[in-house]
């Protein structure tokens, strides 16, 4: 490159400064300086810098092959003198005007090299990406592909560089999106030039709002196939895993929240302190409402693998045909409607306790199938092939008498002396009344807190009624009339009137004789005490529709004709 040949007329601070500068610019050859002054500080530097210097500007004139004379004195006879020799071939330019086109040289110079910058850390990370990137210019000119481009074509940087795309690929993406300006998705096509075949996204580049180009990323179809299976992978484990999570509980209640002095339930108690250490199989008989989910809530806290599930499975409530998928899950497809595989409740308690409640309500092919996890501790998930191997201890319940089921055939004796490792039998409310103040102290300050009341106890008489009580559905039973009393009472004592109000119209003694009621009359307080005995949930209900031997819907539909009462329907 043929270099502009500049000389300096003046080596004061002007002259100096303009020489620095010009000494920065490669493409400038400074051919010499002029000053009367020998020492001013233009000449100095340029004697250092091999320059060649003068006394007289008029020698630099005549210096051959002159492109710029700059002139930095200022005075207008130089000027004058300088314009009248100059030759034809070289240009003038006073010192301001040099400052100013030197400056803008030097800002433009850094601007070039930020861009180089820029540049090369561009194509250092298209490069990295996996996807292939090609850019064309408005008129299709394809100006740059990456790495990936030549990876997944096979077509080499300088092969398509400078093809035009819209004779290399016609049907492409980035065709598409140089012609209509709009972006492309998902576009599935062949790259032109080669055999593969690849999903690829376009878009215009825009500078200024003005389209100039498109850019085009795209990936090999199997690629993408391949990344649609992994996500349909994960999606499934995500799926199973917040199932397994929604369904992951842990026992709630511990010895602590087991109530009563009665030597009865101490007995209970501490038999079940003493299996909690051990990993056997329990069995907890007794009437419902005893408190034999409570114990069984509370082994699980005391043994060792409290930190682990706890699952409840209630055989009773789940319908006998589901019964199995939820024990053992089911795999994807085994019937209709399986579209995705589900854990069944024995995997789920994994490493935990799981705690069947009603066992006595558990049809007899599934007792057979609950003995081989039992003696075995594997099992298939429903339609599944795969052995799945547990450890999980196990916690049965039931209020049915199960030694008299064995008798009539309705209840597996293998598999009651399976379950019967420790039998608990929690004795009914009515032959441990002395458990009754701490219960219903416990009760009255917990319902306190729940109503937002103030009461501080039971007068002496409502004692004596509580106490003459037998209580059909124990403490379950205590819990319903004392809340039921409270809603209702204004008063700081629960006193007779308020008892009576709510047990008598549930109670049939067995000792008295009845006062005859019309029939209505006598369906209504047996609903109404049934509901009372279970429990105003849809599970009490359920519970009390089997005791009272009419569908739930029965149950439901005779509930709603009644005249409305504390017992919410
Ligand atoms: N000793 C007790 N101390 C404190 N609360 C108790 C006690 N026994 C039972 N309860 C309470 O009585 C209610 C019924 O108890 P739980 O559900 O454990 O009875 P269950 O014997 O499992 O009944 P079911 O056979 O009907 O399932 C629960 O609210 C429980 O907390």
């Amino acid at each position: 490159m043929k270099l502009v040949r500049v000389a300096i007329v003046g080596g004061g601070r002007g002259g100096y400064s303009v020489l620095r500068m010009l000494k920065e610019i490669k493409e400038v050859e400074i051919v010499g300086i002029s000053d009367v002054e020998p020492e001013a500080p233009g000449i100095v530097a340029a004697q250092e810098e091999g320059i060649s210097v003068t006394r007289d500007f008029n020698e630099l004139l005549s210096l051959p092959d002159l492109d710029v004379i700059i002139e930095t004195t200022g005075l207008p006879e130089v000027r004058d003198k300088i314009q009248q020799n100059i030759s034809s071939k070289t240009a003038l330019m006073e010192a301001k005007a040099a400052n100013l086109i030197i400056t803008i040289l030097k800002e433009k110079k850094e601007e070039l090299l930020e861009i180089k910058r820029v540049k090369s850390q561009l194509s250092a990370i298209l490069d990295s990406v996996q996807e292939a990137i090609e850019v064309a210019d408005i008129n299709g000119n394809i100006q740059y592909v990456n790495n990936a481009f030549s990876r997944v074509t096979g077509i080499s940087e300088k092969d398509r560089i400078g093809q035009n795309i819209f004779e290399a690929s016609p049907d492409g993406a980035l065709a598409s999106v140089l012609k209509t300006g709009k972006l492309v998705f998902g576009h599935r096509t062949k790259v032109g030039g080669s055999n593969a075949e690849v999903v690829s996204n376009a878009a215009p580049i825009n500078v200024d709002g003005i389209m100039e180009g498109g850019v085009v990323v795209f990936q090999h179809f199997t690629d993408v196939m391949n990344i649609m299976e992994e996500l349909k992978k994960s999606t499934t484990i995500i799926e199973s895993l917040t199932d397994k999570l929604g369904q992951v509980t842990t026992s709630k209640y511990t010895f602590d929240d087991i109530l009563g002095n009665s030597d009865e339930l101490k007995r209970c108690i501490n038999l079940a302190e003493k299996s909690a250490r051990s990993n056997t199989t329990v069995l907890l008989l007794g009437e419902s409402g005893t408190g034999k989910e409570l114990f069984a809530h509370a082994i699980h806290s005391s043994s060792m693998r409290r930190e682990n599930p706890f699952i409840k499975v209630n055989c009773a409530a789940i319908p006998e045909t589901l019964l199995e998928s939820e024990f053992f899950g089911y795999a994807k497809g085994a019937f209709t409607g399986a579209v995705k595989s589900k854990i069944g409740k024995f995997e789920l308690a994994h490493s935990g306790t799981i705690f069947l409640d009603e066992i006595g309500d558990m049809n007899l092919i599934l007792q057979g199938k609950l003995l081989r996890v039992l003696q075995e501790m594997e099992f298939e998930r429903v339609g599944g092939n795969q052995t799945i191997k547990v450890d999980v201890r196990v916690i049965a319940a039931t209020n049915r008498n199960l030694r008299e089921l064995i008798r009539q055939g309705k209840f597996r004796e293998d598999l009651f002396y399976r379950l019967n490792v420790v039998e608990i039998t929690i004795p009914p409310l009515r032959v441990r009344k002395e458990d009754l103040p701490v219960l219903l102290d416990n009760l009255i300050v917990k319902l306190n807190r729940k109503l937002g009341k103030k009461v501080r106890g039971v007068s002496k008489e409502a004692e004596e009624m509580l106490y003459n009580f037998d209580w059909p559905g124990n403490v379950r039973e205590l819990e319903n009339v004392i809340e039921r009393v409270m809603v209702t009472m204004d008063e700081e004592i629960i006193n007779k009137k308020n008892l009576s109000q709510q047990m008598n119209q549930f109670r049939i003694s067995h000792d008295r004789d009845i006062e005859l009621i019309t029939i209505d009359q006598m369906e209504e307080m047996l609903i109404r005490k049934a509901v009372a005995k279970f429990g105003n949930t849809v599970e009490g209900k359920r519970r009390a529709s089997q005791a009272l031997n009419i569908s739930l819907a029965t149950l439901y539909n005779k509930l709603k004709r009644q005249k409305p009462t504390n017992i919410k329907i």
